[in-house]
């Protein structure tokens, strides 16, 4: 990776010494001040000495232990501007919900070392393009995906081609791929027979998708919640007896184009439907991009009261510009997978208003400065986002590409 690609990162910022810790703010002129802010069912600790400048920075500095990596890194917030913060840093402490204790990190302690990128530009990033793409251009993205260093690249769907004519090739596509090795490439499918199409064409791993909005269940897959619940126990079943991993999809978890708001409740009640049926993993799909941290947070401590944070995904959509700060708090909970699609391809053909996935560019730029390892190396990440856009004749939606694209 060139020193250009390479994001400004923990390591990079110059160390200061700890001068204090806020409790160590004991003069009188200068108390310590808690606020206290709900966000969802979230409580957020701001703590800031209001007095003199030298005591603020004292303050200040109660936030700069910050866990990255290993070790225990001390930065000055006051010296990385790129985040964003000023006086205001201070103790996130995730507040109980239906009695779960949950996490109480400083900032970045509950972060991963590691994010496992799930990459969906083939399949989600494709499936809504007006004009269908050959097979062969769908083939060879999805080798230069893998050969970034992806570990999971969603290849195509087996659904029906009236429904998404785009994917009507996967067969073809997946034929082509068959010898991509060292990584898993998973499959939709929606009912036994996609499963039985996906088996015959080689897939090693599945998805099913259910939604957490009735109308948009009705409207992506044309039965309710529960009828698809029970389609879905089939193609597990008959999953578990190929030993094939399934990974599960819930989407519209914050709010439907249809329904509006959805309740966490009912996105946990779903999430956990398909882990107990055998999905080694659940990914929480925003699908039309509207999540803002006060409705993704109580959303992501009801699925995580009942399901291991482990076994949790993100997947946003980046409509309304919320992707990161949503994912940032998803690391913080200490979730450490993440769907993306190369250059910011997508969105659903049956939700309106979805635009594309959160750029997979632009979420490994920001993993890399926080010092969270991806094994993706992103120039050739990016040389597939050209490719695609390229051939889809517009410009990239990675704001990282296009960044350094311009840069070189
Ligand atoms: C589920 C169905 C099939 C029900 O559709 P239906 O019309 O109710 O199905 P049906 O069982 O009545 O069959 C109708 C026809 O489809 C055929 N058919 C039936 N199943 C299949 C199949 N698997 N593959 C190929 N063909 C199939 C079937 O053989 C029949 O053909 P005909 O006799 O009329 O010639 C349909 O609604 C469908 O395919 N929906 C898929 C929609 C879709 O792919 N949406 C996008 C993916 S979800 C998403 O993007 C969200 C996500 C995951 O990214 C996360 C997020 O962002 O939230």
């Amino acid at each position: 990776m060139s020193s250009i690609e390479e994001p400004l990162c923990f390591d990079n910022v110059p160390r200061l010494s700890i001068i204090g810790r806020l409790q160590r703010c004991t003069s009188t002129a200068c108390r310590p001040r808690v606020d206290e802010t709900e966000v969802g069912n979230c409580l957020t600790e701001a703590r800031e000495c209001s007095s003199s400048n030298s005591c603020n920075l004292k303050s200040l500095l109660l936030t700069v232990k910050i866990m990255a990596g290993e070790g225990i890194q001390e930065i000055n917030f006051l010296e990385i501007p790129w985040f964003g913060y000023h006086t205001r840093m201070g103790i996130r402490q995730y507040s109980a919900r239906n009695g779960v204790a949950l996490k109480q990190n400083n900032f970045f302690g509950g972060m991963p070392r590691f994010v496992k990128i799930v990459e969906v530009g083939p399949r989600d990033g494709l499936q809504n393009e007006n004009h269908i793409i050959p097979a062969a251009v769908k083939v060879e993205l999805i080798k230069k995906l893998a050969s970034s260093g992806l570990s999971v690249v969603e290849a195509t769907s087996f659904v029906s081609p009236k429904w998404v004519p785009q994917l009507a090739d996967a067969k073809d596509v997946m034929e082509a791929i068959h010898d991509v090795h060292g990584v898993s490439l998973p499959v939709l499918t929606p009912n036994l027979k996609g499963f039985k199409a996906a088996i015959a064409a080689g897939a090693k791993e599945i998805a099913v998708f259910a939604s957490a909005s009735e109308s948009f269940s009705k409207s992506n897959i044309n039965c309710s919640i529960d009828q698809s619940l029970t389609r879905y126990r089939e193609v597990i079943a008959a999953a578990k007896e190929l030993n094939l991993p399934v990974r599960g999809y819930v989407s519209c978890v914050v709010g439907c184009p249809t329904e509006g708001p959805i309740p966490p409740e009912k996105v946990a009640y779903v999430a956990k439907e398909l882990y107990d049926m055998g999905c080694y993993e659940i990914s929480l799909g925003d699908t039309i991009g509207l999540g803002t941290l006060g409705t993704v947070i109580p959303m992501l401590e009801a699925v995580a009261s009942l399901i291991p944070v482990d076994k949790i995904a993100v997947h946003f959509h980046d409509t309304y510009g919320q992707a990161f700060p949503n994912i940032l708090v998803a690391l913080q909970m200490g979730i450490s997978v993440v769907d993306s699609s190369v250059a910011g391809l997508g969105g659903c053909p049956y939700a309106k208003g979805a635009s594309g996935n959160v750029a997979t560019e632009d979420v490994v730029y920001m993993l890399h400065g926080l010092g969270i390892q991806t094994n993706v190396d992103l120039g050739k990440l990016m040389a597939a986002g050209d490719f695609i856009c390229k051939h889809l004749g517009r410009q990239s939606g990675s704001k990282t590409a296009c960044a350094l694209c311009k840069a070189s």
